[in-house]
């Protein structure tokens, strides 16, 4: 291999992020003991477990919005306690968790994907709009953008969240059982987006999901580790020539 591809290829092999011996209780119930694996660079993980196995509480502390009892997280090389670039990471939670009524367009909340927490009351730059554009165009929901997100159905509603978790063009994108509640075809339709996502734009997934058929057609029949009750299926997208940094907003838009 030459010494440009060798960069390049170790550049693409990133521990992007790494739990050790985490573990996480409520109160006094265990919920996770001991959990280390690391996600690299461009590996899409699927996590799988049954219900109250802990996958959304590993999401979350993954995100920053809860913190292990012991063990460690490291997100990008740096101990989540310190991390600063949020805007590295989209996270879609759980549709279910979404109040229907909350009273937003889907332009206001893919907006408000923007930088995450930092800069959320401060006024939108003409960049901030032109991305937020690229975000409905690359979802192809750019017909939906005065539309109440309460009112859309299920799957364009997760589309809409999403294009949110993409508005800043995130190196890893976490997802919670995003294809529940959506008909078989749109569920289809996703998880292609996703795997195009994977295979032509670098990113490095997480998701979680209880639909084995999809997650064994495209991560293989047998999970790279069992954790407790948790499996984590993987596959790495290895092409050097997509080693190249993209805008995936723009590159998604141009293929159309
Ligand atoms: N805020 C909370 N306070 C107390 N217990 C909680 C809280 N959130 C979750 N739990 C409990 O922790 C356990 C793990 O929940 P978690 O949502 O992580 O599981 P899960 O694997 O994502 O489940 P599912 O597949 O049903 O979404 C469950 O027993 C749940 O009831």
């Amino acid at each position: 291999m030459s010494g440009a591809a060798s960069a390049i290829q170790a550049g693409c092999h990133q521990e992007i992020v790494k739990l050790d011996g985490v573990s996480f209780s409520y109160d006094s119930q265990s919920i996770l003991q001991g959990v280390s694996f690391t996600i690299m660079e461009r590996d899409f993980v699927g996590l799988i477990g049954s219900n109250g196995a802990g996958k959304t509480t590993l999401l979350r502390m993954i995100v920053g919005l809860a913190r292990p009892q012991k063990g460690s997280v490291t997100l990008f090389g740096t101990p989540a306690g310190q991390f600063k670039d949020w805007n590295l990471i989209g996270y879609v939670p759980q549709r279910s968790h979404f109040n229907p009524l909350f009273p937003a367009t889907v332009r206001e909340v893919v907006l408000s994907g923007l930088y995450g927490r930092k800069k959320l009351f401060r006024r939108l730059s003409r960049e901030d709009v032109e991305r937020c554009e690229d975000a409905l165009a690359a979802l192809k929901i750019e017909d939906l953008g005065n539309k109440r997100i309460g009112a859309l159905s299920g799957g364009q509603q997760q589309r809409v969240f999403l294009a949110r978790a993409l508005i800043n063009n995130p190196k890893l994108l976490i997802l919670d059982e995003p294809l529940t509640g959506i008909d078989i075809e749109t569920q289809h339709n996703f998880f292609q987006m996703i795997q195009h996502m994977h295979q032509r734009h670098n990113i490095t997934f997480l998701m979680v999901s209880h639909d084995m058929d999809m997650v064994r057609s495209y991560l293989g029949e047998e999970p790279k580790e069992k954790v407790g009750k948790l499996s984590f299926y993987v596959r790495h997208s290895h092409d050097l020539e997509d080693c190249r940094g993209t805008d995936l907003l723009h590159s998604l838009r141009k293929e159309g």
